[in-house]
């Protein structure tokens, strides 16, 4: 069976969206995985499934490349916000977005008939504490940060001269989190922006990570390198993260992009 996707990207974070009111999809898993490899596959960060909600306008659930399922993302989100309106799903410029992590709001910002960025209501952080890595790692310390999904902000001089590709695995498996965490390495610009690079549980290497830009600006502020309004600049964009630790919730903000439409076979 064909069904349509689509490509998207929000700062460089990619994922393949499928509008499962159309096209129902049994086998999210599996597909994440198969789909998301760039040479036999769409290639992609994860997959996302737009479907109904009896709590909000849609929910979404979302895969990492590696097939589990993850309880929040914030770039696939904003992207979410482009597909319902550009598609007609809805005309609503303010949508409440279920996910396994509650309730987000989307304000679409447009630019003439299209949607070119969105601001999220990520709600509020939990469980903020600062974490002992234990010797035998780079980095002694981290803050531990929950969007809804588990995060490690580690805060350095130099974000360049980190191996990702090392570093992140290591603190993706460290024993500290059973269930794994997304992790952050982080610099903050003389101008109190912060430079991010980030590894994320399930999918390794992504361009930008939405719910770890959140993250970040928490970190800095609980470790008082915060400001209230700060733009998190990542490899593949930059997105301004509104926190205040007194305030209740992180507004996000950045860009939403299509890439591409498709058709591919849903079964082998
Ligand atoms: N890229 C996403 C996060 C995906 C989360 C996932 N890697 C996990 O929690 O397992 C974001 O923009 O927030």
């Amino acid at each position: 069976m064909k069904i349509e996707f689509t490509k998207m990207q929000g700062a460089g974070n990619d994922y393949i969206y499928v509008n499962t009111l159309k096209y129902p999809v049994s086998h999210p898993e599996a597909l994440a995985k198969e789909w998301s490899k760039p040479h036999t596959g769409i290639g992609s960060d994860g997959l996302v499934l737009i479907g109904p909600s009896e709590t909000g306008d849609f929910s979404m659930r979302i895969f990492n490349a590696d097939g589990s399922e993850a309880m929040m993302c914030g770039n696939a989100s904003r992207c979410v916000g482009k597909y319902v309106y550009e598609y007609g799903l809805t005309d609503k410029k303010e949508i409440a977005l279920e996910t396994l992590s509650g309730i987000k709001t989307l304000y679409l910002h447009l630019q003439g008939e299209n949607v070119d960025s969105v601001t999220v209501d990520m709600g509020a952080p939990c469980d903020i504490r600062t974490v002992d890595l234990g010797n035998g790692y780079l980095f002694r310390e981290g803050t531990a940060v929950n969007m809804g999904n588990p995060h490690l902000v580690i805060f350095t001089h130099d974000v360049s001269a980190i191996d990702l590709l090392s570093e992140g695995p290591a603190m993706e498996h460290h024993p500290l989190f059973p269930n794994r965490v997304n992790v952050e390495f982080a610099q903050v610009l003389p101008d109190g922006n912060v430079r991010m690079r980030v590894w994320e549980r399930g999918s390794g290497i992504t361009q930008a990570c939405g719910t770890g830009a959140c993250a970040t600006a928490v970190a800095a502020a609980f470790t008082g390198r915060g400001k209230g309004k700060t733009d998190i600049i990542m490899d593949g964009g930059t997105l301004t993260i509104e926190y205040e630790p007194q305030n209740d919730r992180i507004l996000m903000t950045g860009p939403a992009t299509k890439v591409f439409d498709g058709t591919i076979n849903m079964d082998r």
